[in-house]
């Protein structure tokens, strides 16, 4: 799904290019001015709750760090729990652990191992979707737990890194929802 036009042209006046950072090529998508805007805050999450809602997700997953802010507000405001999936060594209990290869880098991530059951339908909600390589870790992740993947929401798309072909394969049908698309 596409966002409606006037929410889309909200959003996306509050993302801010900068670029070459964090390293020179790479054109970073800053959302902080959105998040200290709360109309366009307050907007963002109710998108992204009725997408939890209309897949009929009972979990969603935030992918550390930008992944947390907007999937905290997104699980009270849809009613559903909430599970971090983090980078390597921040969870305190025995752990599922993907690595993956980043736009610029390489890292593991990690979640709790029973933070899922079988049966579970999870939403998967990050900010951004540049190579999906940490969306497809956290695919692998949930699918390992037994759980089935509801789908993945991002706010922005990054078009030209082809995440989208990249997450095929781990979506095995699922929807993935970009509220924009660069
Ligand atoms: O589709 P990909 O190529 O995997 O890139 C997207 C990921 O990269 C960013 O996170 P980052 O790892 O930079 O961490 P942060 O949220 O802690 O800043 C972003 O928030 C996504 O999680
Ligand atoms: N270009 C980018 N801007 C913001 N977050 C990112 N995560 C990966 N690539 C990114």
């Amino acid at each position: 799904m596409t966002a409606p036009a006037a929410l889309r042209e909200l959003l996306l006046s509050r993302i801010t290019d900068v670029p070459d950072y964090p390293q020179p090529g790479v054109m970073f998508k800053d959302i902080t001015p959105l998040l200290a805007d709360p109309a366009a805050f307050t907007a963002l999450t109710d998108a992204l709750a009725d997408l939890c809602a209309r897949h009929r997700a009972d979990k969603v997953v935030g992918l550390e760090a930008r992944g947390f802010i907007l999937a905290a507000p997104v699980a009270v405001r849809a009613g559903v729990g909430f599970v971090p999936v983090r980078k390597a060594g921040k969870l305190p209990g025995a752990t599922l652990g993907q690595a993956y290869e980043l736009e610029y880098g390489t890292a593991e991530i990690e979640m709790h191992a029973d933070a899922l059951a079988p049966g579970d339908r999870v939403l998967v909600i990050d900010d951004v979707l540049a190579t999906g390589g940490t969306a497809d870790a956290s695919l692998q992740l949930i699918r390992r737990a037994g759980a089935e993947v509801a789908g993945v929401a991002v706010l922005l798309e990054l078009g030209f890194l082809d995440g989208r072909q990249r997450l095929e394969q781990g979506l095995k049908g699922a929807p993935l929802e970009a509220l924009i698309t660069v």
